[in-house]
């Protein structure tokens, strides 16, 4: 049987994230922009012939039997009743509960990966509704373009973004997505809007992000974790810094390398930041067919 091969797994931050009502399963109906990062998990994957799935190394605070690399392959080998294994290696690079959807990334690229190795030829559709029962984030990252989202992130539309740089900070800890859309002080009523209203400004300016539209999840994390809004609050002084997601990743957009690494060099001690660029494409997006 072949060794072990590499396939990367992209972070992506919210340039915003509304919060426009709840279906009755309870979850939130949202609108929002993914964007990718060039800042990635590496998922190592070997097909094995005895039909088992196993992670081989350890990360700190995944549980094999909880990964989402795990689960998506076992999604996909019960969905086909394919009967081969893998072992999976998974190199963590995106900070975990950080806003940043690496678990959904690794198990989206587990599942495209998977597609290619085991030889079954799932359209990209197909692979994007075995990612929605993973979670919200996953067919995001089968899509394999920047999006416009809406549903709960899962209708899809391809969005032109400039390529900026994004300065972003994590104050070290994780954000319970699940609490955080449970809280009871979240409003659950903004309005609609339209991809158009969105990008008008940037189409003007170099800068993707729209004063109108920002992160209805903010307030709640940052009154639930103050290290959130220190964060928020220090790189604010640069510019109009936004958080990701639930948190607790925030960022601010700048137009040049040199800029976004030289605000990250002056970032305080505690909390962990990184420079990154703004992806097109998804590395694996010629994996997957229509
Ligand atoms: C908020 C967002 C924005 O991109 O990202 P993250 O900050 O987590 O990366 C996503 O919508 C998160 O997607 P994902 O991380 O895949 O969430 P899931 O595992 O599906 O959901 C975790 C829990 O959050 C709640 N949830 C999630 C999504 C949604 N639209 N409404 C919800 O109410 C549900 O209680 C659910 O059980
Ligand atoms: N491969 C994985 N990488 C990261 N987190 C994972 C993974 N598999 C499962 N998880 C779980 O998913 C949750 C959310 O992690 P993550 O996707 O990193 O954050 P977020 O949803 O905030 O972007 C964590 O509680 C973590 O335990």
């Amino acid at each position: 049987m072949q060794d072990f091969q590499s396939f990367l797994a992209p972070a992506k931050i919210n340039l915003f994230l509304h919060i426009t009502g709840q279906r009755a399963d309870g979850y939130h109906l949202l609108q929002t922009v993914f964007c990718l990062l060039d800042l990635y998990d590496t998922v190592k994957l070997k097909p094995s012939t005895d039909g088992v799935v196993k992670r081989v190394n350890d990360v700190a605070g995944v549980p094999a039997e909880q990964d989402l690399c795990v689960r998506a392959a076992k999604l996909l080998q019960q969905h086909t009743k394919c009967p081969l294994g893998v072992d999976i290696l998974v190199e963590k690079h995106i900070p975990i509960g950080g806003g940043l959807g690496g678990g959904s990334s690794d198990a989206a690229t587990v599942l495209i990966a998977l597609n290619s190795l085991w030889q079954l030829s799932l359209s990209r559709k197909e692979l994007m509704s075995l990612g929605l029962k993973l979670g919200a984030d996953v067919p995001f990252f089968i899509f394999g373009n920047n999006a416009w989202a809406e549903g709960i992130g899962e209708q899809l539309t391809e969005i032109n973004l400039h390529n900026s740089y994004y300065v972003v900070l994590n104050p070290n800890i994780h954000v319970s997505t699940a609490q955080i859309f449970a809280n009871k002080q979240l409003t659950k009523n903004t309005n609609p809007k339209t991809m158009s209203d969105f990008s008008g400004t940037a189409k003007l300016t170099a800068c993707n992000l729209n004063a109108e539209f920002i992160n209805d999840l903010e307030k709640i994390v940052c009154s639930e974790y103050p290290a959130v809004l220190d964060c928020l609050n220090w790189l604010s002084q640069f510019g109009d810094a936004r958080m990701s997601g639930s948190g607790a990743s925030v960022f601010l957009e700048v137009v040049d390398e040199k800029t976004a690494v030289d605000i990250c060099n002056q970032k305080p001690k505690s909390v962990q930041g990184f420079v990154a660029k703004g992806l097109n494409q998804h590395p694996l997006i010629n994996l997957t067919v229509n």
